[in-house]
């Protein structure tokens, strides 16, 4: 049985030390970038999935399409992963608003993304991932051994009608209570 997830957790029921980074609605990567060293991009993967159960509806997937233009990096500090970010949107963006999607390579996504003033973003979801959820899987496939569950936060940019699914899995032994939280910085 494929396995979804419950994208409505209450902030309040994460960590409190990472709170501010699974709410901070400036760009994940400026946050990263000034509270950890080296900061680099180690893509994973750029091509063609199938889209996890719980993405489809958020995206309004019709039935038929059955895979979806896929980005998977780690953000890491020099060799250490510190974000496994998973990112999906539809053929026809590639065409459209997020034509840039699949020519990003190394630079961070968020570097285009938050350069455009024209792209909007929705609210943040914050999720308890389990063990049996494939980002989970894919996150500890990618940056070895993590904790039984990590929390993920997910939201989904606007260039015009297209849609970029953006979910970013924070692993654990890297975010710990001495982390200072993310400098404030302006929302989307
Ligand atoms: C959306 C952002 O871009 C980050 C970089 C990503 C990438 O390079 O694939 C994916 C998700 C984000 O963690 C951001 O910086 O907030």
């Amino acid at each position: 049985m494929p396995h979804t997830a419950f994208w409505h957790s209450p902030l309040i029921s994460a960590p409190r030390f990472l709170r501010p980074w699974l709410s901070e609605r400036g760009s994940l990567t400026q946050c990263l970038i000034a509270h950890f060293p080296q900061f680099n991009v180690r893509v994973l993967q750029q091509g063609w999935q199938t889209p996890h159960l719980d993405e489809r509806a958020v995206l309004h997937l019709p039935r038929r399409q059955m895979r979806v233009a896929t980005r998977e990096v780690l953000l890491c500090s020099k060799e250490k992963p510190l974000v496994f970010a998973h990112s999906i949107t539809m053929r026809s963006s590639l065409r459209g608003g997020f034509h840039l999607f699949g020519r990003s390579g190394s630079r961070p996504l968020g570097a285009l993304l938050f350069a455009d003033p024209t792209i909007r973003r929705s609210h943040l979801s914050w999720c308890k991932l389990n063990r049996r959820h494939p980002l989970w899987q894919k996150a500890v496939a990618a940056a070895g051994p993590q904790a039984a569950t990590l929390w993920a936060r997910r939201s989904v940019f606007f260039s015009g009608n297209d849609q970029l699914l953006v979910t970013e899995v924070f692993l654990t032994d890297v975010f710990t209570p001495s982390i200072l939280t993310p400098a404030a910085s302006a929302s989307k």
